[in-house]
């Protein structure tokens, strides 16, 4: 399936409540791969964006009362409306007010997609107990942690780290794509669970969409790296990647493996 060219041509809008490191590049890099990304965090437009949506995308990251009230009518509406909603429960564990707003998140919204580097999964998972920072402190998830959250929130995981884990607690592939230099950059985590909205707002299976936005965005940081001399230029190397991204380029270098 020509995912890339379904979303240019559709061009799905996608809602991010999400944090402020990550609000101008999440939404360059939705911009680059063809969608349009709306974002807001006051809890007065959560309803009549859900609804206008293709894709609803919740960031626990600089996490306020605010933006958690919107997240929970954001979601909550996501679901009414039957719009796909994915989840980025940024530092899972690291403060009390986080926790509770994540485990609230998740007792009321069904989520299509969660993604979140490994120790947060692993924390999802209850075998890790916080996450101090965004950055992971776990390099890759045990798959079958994986698989256990995915079977908990009856949902599709995306762990990732150096090697991805993509889950819907029965598949389970592997991606090896990716490039060590999105752990010099802050928001590159951010940016893969905004791009899983249009992937999903496109796709007929959201554990297929899930493992090909993963390939996709890691083939997109191999190809910037090229080009790249350091952090600096990754950044806007990675945007212009996505922007030229096309799906004979992903098929040709996607390395999966089902597990
Ligand atoms: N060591 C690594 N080598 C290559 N790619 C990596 C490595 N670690 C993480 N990535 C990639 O970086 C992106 C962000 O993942 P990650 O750092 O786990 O998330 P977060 O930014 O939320 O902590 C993903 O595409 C992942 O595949
Ligand atoms: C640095 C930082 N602080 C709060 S949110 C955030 C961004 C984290 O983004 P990512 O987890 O994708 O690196």
């Amino acid at each position: 399936m020509d995912y890339i060219g379904k979303i240019r041509s559709r061009n799905p809008l996608i809602y991010n409540v999400i944090n402020e490191v990550a609000t101008n590049f999440a939404a360059n890099g939705l911009i680059a791969i063809g969608a349009s990304p709306a974002n807001s965090h006051t809890p007065k437009e959560a309803v009549e964006n859900a609804q206008h949506a293709q894709a609803v995308v919740l960031n626990l990251g600089t996490l306020t009362e605010e933006r958690a009230e919107a997240m929970l009518i954001a979601g909550k509406t996501a679901n009414e409306e039957g719009v796909p909603v994915i989840l980025d429960p940024i530092a899972a564990g690291g403060t009390t007010f986080r926790t509770e707003v994540i485990d609230k998140l998740l007792e009321k919204v069904q989520f299509t997609a969660i993604r979140a580097n490994a120790g947060e999964i692993a924390v999802l998972g209850n075998v890790f107990e916080s996450m101090k920072s965004p950055d992971s402190t776990i390099a890759e998830i045990d798959p079958e942690i994986a698989k256990a959250v995915a079977k908990k929130y009856n949902t599709v995981v995306i762990a990732t780290g150096k090697t991805d884990v993509i889950t819907d607690g029965v598949r389970t592939t592997f991606c090896s794509n990716g490039d060590a230099m999105l752990q010099n950059i802050t928001t590159s985590g951010c940016l893969l669970t905004s791009l899983i909205g249009p992937y999903v707002s496109v796709g007929e299976d959201v554990y297929e969409a899930s493992v090909e936005v993963t390939a996709a965005y890691g083939i997109a940081a191999e190809l910037a790296m090229k080009k790249a001399e350091g952090p600096g230029s990754f950044i806007p190397a990675l945007l212009d990647t996505l922007y030229f991204l096309d799906q004979n380029t992903v098929n040709k270098y996607k390395r999966l493996e089902e597990w």
